[in-house]
């Protein structure tokens, strides 16, 4: 069965019964924002300091944070005394496929597809948890009903060598450099955008169908994001690149980023180390893909709470000055959440026992690379 097209008005999962359910929904709060969180890691810090930020941009909306069953106790009681409404999730894998993906843990985020059924709210503006918000958007839950609104991508970065895009130079930031080779290629690609960003509407029929479209269709390396772009091709509308500047066109497309108008930073520079990454930083739990000669680390590279400043282009200026912006955030407890605290955060013994597993020990983990692009999650030597 040929993946399902949602057109504008199934994007904003309008239907009939919607309208029905509109009505039943009076009361139903407009809008929140959302953010994903897998794991045990430091991706929480990120969660936080977004929640932060929606404060400082003084937000009217709240912080829906999508947690995967993994994600533990402790860190939903620190993000519960941020002020954020923790919603329990299951996670959502692709067919069994043989494909790599960009980077291996994008598997997780097929998750990101279950905040379709946070049906509650009317609209939605999920965030990636390395995205931080520098200026009021709350405007973007008055975007027009029935479309599907994101930042287009940049293709230059190396995670993108595996498509026709970057083997011809041609990206959609500069259709005007390297031009597509229509001859060749047929048509250029649709517009394309970035999922760490985006407004949409949650509805269960649309989470049924993208479910069911999921199902049958073959996993891509940009796994969600590339399903994302194809379930919802009629419905995209671009937005302005303010409102997710994805790290990157700071060095590929400097003429088109002017950072005073910026209100949305995305952290997801991926870096490439020559040493492995997990004794480049000496951390067991950093992942990395070999790419031959260089190791693709995502979560170095500009994730500030991991930037050092080291890897290629993260020692930027501006770079340099988007991570302290964000740590200045991050920091600052005057914008800790003063409401009701719905949950004292214990992160004493029992949290950190929680955290360091059953024997006690912080469970790392590593991958090893047996030959290019393939991965396995081993115990790391050290622990072993
Ligand atoms: O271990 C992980 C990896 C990813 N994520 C979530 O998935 C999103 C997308 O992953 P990532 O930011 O690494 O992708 P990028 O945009 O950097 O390619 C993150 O922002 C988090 O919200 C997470 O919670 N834990
Ligand atoms: O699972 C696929 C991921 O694809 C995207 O990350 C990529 C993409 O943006 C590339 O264009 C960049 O070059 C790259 O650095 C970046 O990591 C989304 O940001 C993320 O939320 C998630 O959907």
């Amino acid at each position: 069965m040929a993946p399902e097209i949602a057109s504008s008005k199934e994007a904003a999962g309008f239907s009939k019964k919607k309208h029905g359910q509109r009505q039943q929904r009076e009361v139903a709060a407009k809008g929140a924002y959302v953010t994903f969180l897998a794991g045990k890691g430091d991706y929480v810090k990120g969660a936080v300091g977004l929640a932060k930020g929606l404060r400082r941009a003084g937000s009217a909306y709240p912080l829906v944070v999508a947690v995967l069953p993994d994600v533990p106790e402790s860190h939903r009681r620190l993000l519960v005394s941020q002020g954020c409404v923790v919603r329990e999730i299951e996670p959502v894998y692709p067919p069994e496929n043989q494909t790599r993906f960009a980077m291996a843990y994008y598997v997780i985020n097929y998750s990101k597809l279950r905040i379709w059924q946070f049906v509650e709210y009317e609209k939605m503006v999920y965030l990636d948890a390395d995205i931080q918000v520098f200026d009021n958007i709350d405007h973007l839950f008055d975007l027009p009903d029935g479309h599907f609104y994101a930042v287009m991508d940049c293709f230059c970065e190396r995670t993108w060598s595996h498509t026709p895009q970057y083997k011809v130079g041609y990206c959609q930031q500069r259709p005007e450099g390297a031009p597509w080779p229509e001859s060749e290629l047929g048509p250029p690609p649709p517009a394309y955008f970035n999922a760490g960003m985006f407004v949409h509407e949650p509805s269960m029929g649309t989470c049924k169908r993208l479910l069911a479209t999921l199902r049958v269709t073959p996993p891509t390396p940009f796994a969600e994001q590339d399903f994302l772009n194809l379930f919802f091709r009629d419905a995209y509308r671009p937005i302005p690149l303010a409102y997710n500047l994805v790290m990157a066109m700071l060095w590929h497309h400097p003429e088109k980023v002017k950072l005073a108008d910026v209100k949305v930073v995305h952290y997801c520079a991926a870096a490439t180390t020559s040493e492995p990454p997990w004794t480049h930083h000496g951390d067991d739990t950093v992942m990395g893909i070999y790419l031959g000669k260089r190791y693709l680390t995502p979560f170095q590279g500009s994730k500030p709470w991991k930037y050092t400043g080291e890897e290629e282009n993260m020692d930027k200026e501006d770079i340099r000055a988007l991570v302290e912006r964000w740590w200045d955030i991050y920091d600052d407890e005057s914008l800790d959440y003063k409401g009701a605290s719905l949950a004292t955060v214990a992160v004493g013994q029992a949290a950190a026992e929680e955290e360091a597993g059953a024997d006690g020990r912080k469970q790392p983990f590593r991958t090893t690379l047996s030959k290019a692009g393939e991965v396995r999650f081993v115990t790391a030597p050290s622990a072993a």
